[in-house]
């Protein structure tokens, strides 16, 4: 539906020859992979291609064995996640059980840059750190009333809905004022009636101009969405374009139809195919 990809599009995350191996198995071999700036990408992928694996190495919570990727021209292979959040990339994460037994609004205020960090060595009780502390609320209340929360915000974060923690995940994100939100399967868990919801929120951040790159398996929302798709299999991406032309691409649909279970992908391909007349 969307296919808004720019003729000219600016990158905002280009990687060269990543590559990440678990004993005698490499779990990742991207030769070369783009993000465009301001577009919405969906990472796919049968299950075990690696997805996960380079989300971790992009956002620096693991360590390729080769590679370089720079993000707005900052290079970032060995960077800490932490700085990489500063610098503007930030991925969610679901919420751990430690989490869950904090607050909405507390789990916000943990989200946000510099916390647990020098600002709280350096000057713990002093004017800077507690005014700091009130834009952090202020902040993380806007954001919460954004996301329909804030009336949610006394409450321990486990006792909400699948849908509601995705939101907040989201809204987690969003304390360090990213430019690019990598999502990990925000649709898992999701029931249909906030799904809509949840799609509205991708699509405000790109209007917002926060890049967005994520991992699905629901291809109705890989449809719904993306700009453009890249497709991952054995640990390196196969295929890259709109979602239609990768449903379309015979390497596409071959990597999904060798597995058994997982993505609807192949049923997609064949619903395209009949709209088009047939393959
Ligand atoms: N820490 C690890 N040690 C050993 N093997 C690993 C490790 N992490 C991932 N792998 C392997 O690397 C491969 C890629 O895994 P990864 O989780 O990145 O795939 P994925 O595309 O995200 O899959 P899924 O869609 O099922 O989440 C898999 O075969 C997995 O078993």
């Amino acid at each position: 539906m969307p296919e808004r990809s720019s003729p000219h599009p600016t990158v905002i995350l280009t990687a060269e020859k990543v590559e990440r191996r678990f004993g005698g198995f490499t779990a990742v071999d991207v030769d070369h992979l783009d993000i465009h700036r301001g577009e919405i990408t969906a990472l796919i992928g049968p299950n075990g291609a690696g997805k996960t694996t380079l989300f971790n190495l992009l956002t620096g919570f693991d360590r390729p064995d080769a590679g370089q990727w720079t993000f707005d021209g900052h290079p970032l292979a060995g960077v800490a996640p932490h700085k990489v959040a500063r610098l503007g990339m930030v991925r969610t994460f679901q919420l751990t059980k430690v989490l869950s037994r904090l607050t909405v609004l507390e789990n916000m205020r943990i989200a946000a840059p510099g916390q647990l960090g020098e600002r709280l060595w350096t000057a713990p009780f002093s004017a800077l750190w507690k005014r700091g502390e009130k834009e952090n609320t202020s902040r993380a209340r806007a954001l919460l009333a954004r996301f329909l929360l804030d009336d949610k915000r006394d409450e321990l974060a486990g006792s909400l809905s699948g849908g509601q923690r995705k939101l907040l995940e989201m809204a987690r994100a969003l304390m360090v004022e990213p430019r690019m939100v990598m999502l990990d399967e925000p649709m898992a868990g999701v029931n249909p009636a906030l799904k809509q919801s949840l799609l509205g929120h991708i699509v405000s951040l790109r209007d917002d101009g926060v890049s967005v790159l994520f991992v699905e398996h629901d291809m109705d929302m890989v449809h719904e969405i993306s700009d453009r798709v890249v497709v991952m299999a054995q640990g390196r991406v196969i295929a890259e374009g709109t979602a239609r032309e990768v449903t379309n691409d015979e390497r596409v649909v071959g990597a999904y139809l060798g597995e058994r279970f997982g993505s609807d992908l192949g049923e997609t391909a064949s619903a395209l195919s009949g709209e088009g007349g047939g393959r």
